[in-house]
């Protein structure tokens, strides 16, 4: 350890005044290194010092590894299931080391953070996702997979690239596409039928797609599309606890949600779900939802059927002097929203004159989400936004920053929107519950329970997420709801030497003492595969 530490100490010297990306691609190598070493050393060292590294393995740093993952690479970690790999994968699958998987992340790179499409580079992701799964859920790490689907890349910079990895190609389409992921599907499920698939940074259309298509047939979620909205949902509702309000007060806020992609689309159709929860009647939540073409109403052509829903109608918003195509600038001033959430992957689309129409919002505390990731795809900083929308803002975004000295002593809380909050919750409970698949329910258990986990001390603080420092009892505490769940919807078959019956006479307690002591047994015990 002492020698990791002066390590660490010599390079931060040789590259003190240099580019902060550099040094904390340094520091990515150095960790990466140790990591092929001495896999137990790599955990602890992450476990012990999340929150210095978690912005190193997991975002802003990995979406830079990414970027530049051909000239990083060394030797590789995860698989690799190519278009040539057509009819191969179940060997291949059979032919993977580990008797047992219990996580596997999947990309196939076409969106990778805000980054775009970044071929076979994006493998830095599902790794980066599965050290979390160990770090904060105790994932054995014998028993996690890292897979990367390499269907091509659109990236022509990539594809010229003499260093690039992957296949030179343009990205497969249509049936092509569909008929190898139902392959990787099919073999994984035949010799992990309980393994958990986390579907991460697909474009849009092939994320609902294949949610849709999967989602009751295996044991899997789409981290962007349901992650995200349970994090963001939590959010929301914190932000309606502190202005001091009661949570039925979420059917009246305006929310404006910037992107409408796989994100913004999850989190406004888990928001609708919340305020149906909320209302007998039918709620017209007051949510407006904004593209690259603008504040989206019917009027709309060729609009995304999944944006549709959301989409306004002329004759609503009239009255506030908005059309379709508003731009955001617009919009703010005239709808003086609650919440105004990014998830874009526009850098600094919040712009000074964004932030400071905030300062109209109707809330007594207005609440800016900047979701998007890396930090250079954030929708404003952090210093920014209490600068220009005012110091009684909450403020949240994906990627971390610091906390914002406003003076007099007083501090601007940055809350850390992220899916990592729920995430590895949402992979351990499922896995300890044994179900099939994942149920709207058992999403919903994982939000809910994050939504609660703040003391209203904390959340008129403006907290509203815990730290990164205890991710691992939040992570506990999400697995604890999302197995009680599974459990309440008969979906529970159990886990190891854990069935059924037993999970159905544990008391919350007991199933969260359990999803806790999971990280203590299996995460650093070398060879307990
Ligand atoms: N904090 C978190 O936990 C998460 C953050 N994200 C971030 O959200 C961002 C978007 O992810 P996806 O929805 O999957 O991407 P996507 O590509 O599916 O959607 C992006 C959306 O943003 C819209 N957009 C682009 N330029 C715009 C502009 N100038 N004004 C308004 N809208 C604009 C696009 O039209 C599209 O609707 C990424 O940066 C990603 O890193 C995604 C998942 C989780
Ligand atoms: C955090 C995450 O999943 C994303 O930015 O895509
Ligand atoms: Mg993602």
């Amino acid at each position: 350890m002492l020698v990791l530490w002066s390590h660490i100490d010599r390079w931060r010297k040789i590259l003190k005044g240099q580019q902060h990306g550099v040094v904390s691609l340094a520091k990515w190598r150095i960790l990466n290194r140790l990591h092929d070493r001495n896999e137990t050393l790599y955990y602890r060292v992450l476990i012990d010092n999340i929150e210095d590294f978690a912005p190193i393995i997991y975002t802003p740093t990995v979406g830079l590894v990414c970027q530049n993952y051909s000239g990083l690479f060394r030797r590789p970690r995860g698989m690799y299931f190519s278009a040539k790999d057509k009819g191969e994968m179940m060997s291949m699958i059979y032919n993977w080391p580990a008797h047992q998987v219990d996580m596997i992340v999947l990309t196939d790179g076409s969106r990778i953070l805000g980054l775009g499409d970044l071929g076979v580079q994006g493998i830095g992701i599902p790794i980066g996702k599965l050290d979390m799964y160990v770090a904060a859920a105790g994932i054995n790490p014998q028993r996690i997979l890292p897979v990367m689907l390499d269907v091509g890349t659109n990236n022509q910079k990539l594809l010229e690239d003499p260093l690039y990895l992957g296949l030179r190609q343009p990205r497969l389409e249509g049936e092509e596409y569909l008929s190898i992921v139902d392959e990787f599907m099919e073999a994984v499920s035949t010799r992990w039928p309980k393994a958990v698939v986390q579907f991460e940074d697909f474009q849009m259309k092939w994320a609902f797609e294949t949610l849709q298509r999967y989602r009751k047939r295996f044991c899997m979620f789409n981290d962007d599309i349901q992650g995200t909205a349970g994090v963001a949902l939590a959010g929301l509702l914190g932000t309606v606890r502190a202005q001091g309000r009661p949570l039925t007060e979420f059917l009246n806020q305006k929310i404006v949600v910037v992107g409408a992609g796989s994100a913004g689309l999850g989190v406004l159709n888990t928001a609708v779900q919340a305020v149906s929860r909320m209302t007998e009647t039918a709620a017209n939540p007051q949510f407006f939802l904004l593209d690259k073409n603008g504040l989206i109403t019917k009027e709309r052509k060729d609009i995304d059927p999944a944006a549709a829903p959301f989409a306004k109608v002329p004759g609503e918003i009239g009255g506030l002097g908005l059309r379709e195509g508003a731009s955001l600038v617009e919009v703010v001033k005239k709808v003086k929203p609650h919440v105004l959430l990014g998830l874009s992957g526009v850098g600094g689309i919040f712009n000074m004159e964004v932030l400071k129409a905030m300062r109209e919002s109707d809330s007594p505390k207005p609440a800016i989400f900047a979701m998007s990731n890396p930090t250079m795809n954030a929708e404003c900083t952090a210093v920014d936004a209490f600068k220009h929308a005012g110091e009684n803002i909450v403020f949240a975004s994906g990627s971390p920053f610091e906390n914002v000295d406003l003076g007099n002593g007083k501090v601007g809380h940055v809350n850390q929107a992220n899916n990592m909050y729920l995430f590895p919750g949402i992979g351990l409970g499922t896995l300890l519950s044994g179900a099939h698949f994942i149920s709207d329910g058992m999403l919903q258990a994982a939000a809910e329970c994050l939504a609660s986990y703040m003391t209203d001390e904390e959340i008129q603080r403006g907290i509203l997420y815990p730290s990164i420092g205890s991710i691992r009892r939040i992570t506990a505490e999400v697995g604890a709801a999302v197995v009680q769940a599974a459990v309440a919807e008969d979906l529970a078959e159990g886990h190891g030497d854990m069935g059924p019956r037993e999970l159905v006479h544990m008391s919350k307690e007991e199933t969260g003492a359990i999803c806790y002591a999971k990280h203590v047994v299996s995460c650093l015990q070398p060879s307990c595969s």
